[in-house]
């Protein structure tokens, strides 16, 4: 019987370059953002697996002897290296009550828990009576990664819960952290669940969220950068729905009926990322304005690229003009088609026309604010390490 409570926590993402082109093999550079997702994970004395998801309007409950009897029944074994199969999904859909195509927020996130759940007890070992609430800071479908956070809180839950990894945090310690074997283990798994949301990710998402800090990513291989200097960017949020799944699905569409026409804007792209890259590991902690113009261009060509791709949205275009006329360069960040905008910010940007861009934008129905990037990956939590806030939204759930 599971005896401990624990709270962990992972962060959202924003991508600098490489959205959609690293789903095809190319570089992505990407940044773990000061906005989280929370999971608290209590032991339940009554044969259940309860799960609360306030963020989708989830309450759900189910006794695990009829879990444990659902994972027996699987014909194909699970393991974090295989896609989730069709028949996987399709019976775990059946067993959840869940319409063949739904794609609701609630319905993704229900089933990527119950894939998750039986796979790693299929694996590791039964997942005990427990009782899961999970918070997030982050918007839901806006590009920052939620979709990614969610899987790796719920990894790194699960895989404690069930003895697969261990359970870090000592007696008086605020926060700690899993081994780097831990942690690949945590990624893989949170890569499953992203499978389950996403349909074909890239994976880089749940990298940041696994590792927090900056890194580059391609084709599986993690490469955290050798120097990230204090970047100042204004997230946008367009509050425009979309779902990631959709917009990639969308992506590899075009490139299959254009491929001699798109290859090369993803290829164009990967230069972006690699020049990027270069840029600011040669820029110093507290970089002057003169390297600012290459990173401004870089920006603005690689948001018409992903308007090519037929990623843009009219709401996105907005948001890049009221920046421009401020004299600020954005782009979009994760899938697009609506969500989240960035927007460098130079360290000589003065604060009133900062002020006055946030303005411009909150007239347009956007929600905009500063963020700080490189935050720590998936962590563990004392309770009384925890800020009122987050205490606040755990307690009332
Ligand atoms: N806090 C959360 N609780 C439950 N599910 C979540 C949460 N955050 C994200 N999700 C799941 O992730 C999906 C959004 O993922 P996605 O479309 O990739 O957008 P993004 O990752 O950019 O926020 C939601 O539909 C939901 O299924
Ligand atoms: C479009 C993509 O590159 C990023 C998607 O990010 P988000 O789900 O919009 O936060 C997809 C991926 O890398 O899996
Ligand atoms: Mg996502």
């Amino acid at each position: 019987m599971w005896e401990r409570s624990l709270v962990l926590s992972a962060p959202g993402k924003v991508i600098l370059h490489g959205e959609h082109a690293v789903v095809h093999g190319k570089v992505a550079l990407a940044v773990a953002l000061d906005l989280r997702t929370f999971l608290r994970l209590r032991p339940s004395g009554e044969g259940r697996v309860c799960v609360r998801l306030p963020g989708v309007g989830v309450v759900r409950s189910w006794d695990t002897p009829r879990l444990q009897a659902l994972r027996r029944g699987f014909a194909a074994d699970f393991d974090e290296s295989k896609s989730p199969s069709v028949e996987q999904l399709d019976t775990l859909k059946e067993f959840a009550g869940i319409a063949a195509g739904a794609s609701a927020p609630e319905s993704l996130a229900t089933l990527a828990f119950l894939y998750m759940c039986l796979a790693i007890s299929a694996k590791y070992g039964d997942v005990p009576s427990v009782d899961i609430l999970v918070w997030s800071e982050l918007p839901t479908g806006a590009g920052l990664g939620s979709s990614a956070a969610f899987a790796v809180c719920l990894a790194a839950a699960l895989l404690t819960a069930c003895g697969a990894i261990s359970c870090p945090l000592k007696e008086g310690e605020s926060t700690a952290r899993w081994t780097e074997e831990e942690l690949t283990l945590i990624n893989s798994w949170a890569f499953q669940g992203e499978r389950v949301i996403h349909g074909n990710p890239s994976g880089v998402d749940n990298a940041v969220g696994t590792w927090g800090g900056a890194l580059r990513y391609q084709s599986g291989k993690i490469t955290p950068l050798k120097r990230v200097p204090t970047l100042r960017i204004l997230l946008t949020n367009t509050k425009v729905p979309r779902s990631t799944k959709v917009l990639v699905a969308g992506v590899k569409e075009k490139i299959l009926k254009f491929p001699a026409i798109m290859n090369p804007v993803l290829d164009s792209i990967d230069a972006i990322s690699q020049e990027c890259q270069s840029v600011l590991e040669a820029m110093p902690a507290n970089p002057s304005p003169e390297y600012y113009p290459v990173l401004e261009e870089l920006f603005d060509i690689n948001q018409h690229h992903l308007n090519v791709i037929g990623v843009g949205h009219p709401s996105l275009d907005r948001l890049c003009r009221v920046t421009a006329s401020h004299g600020l360069h954005s782009k979009l960040t994760g899938a697009g088609g609506g969500g989240c905008g960035i927007t460098l910010l130079r360290p000589d940007t003065s604060p009133l026309a900062v002020e006055a861009a946030k303005r411009d934008l909150c007239a347009c129905g956007f929600e905009c604010w500063e963020t700080n990037i490189g935050a720590p990956g998936v962590t563990l939590h004392s309770s009384s390490s925890l800020n009122a806030e987050v205490l606040h939204a755990l307690s009332k759930s």
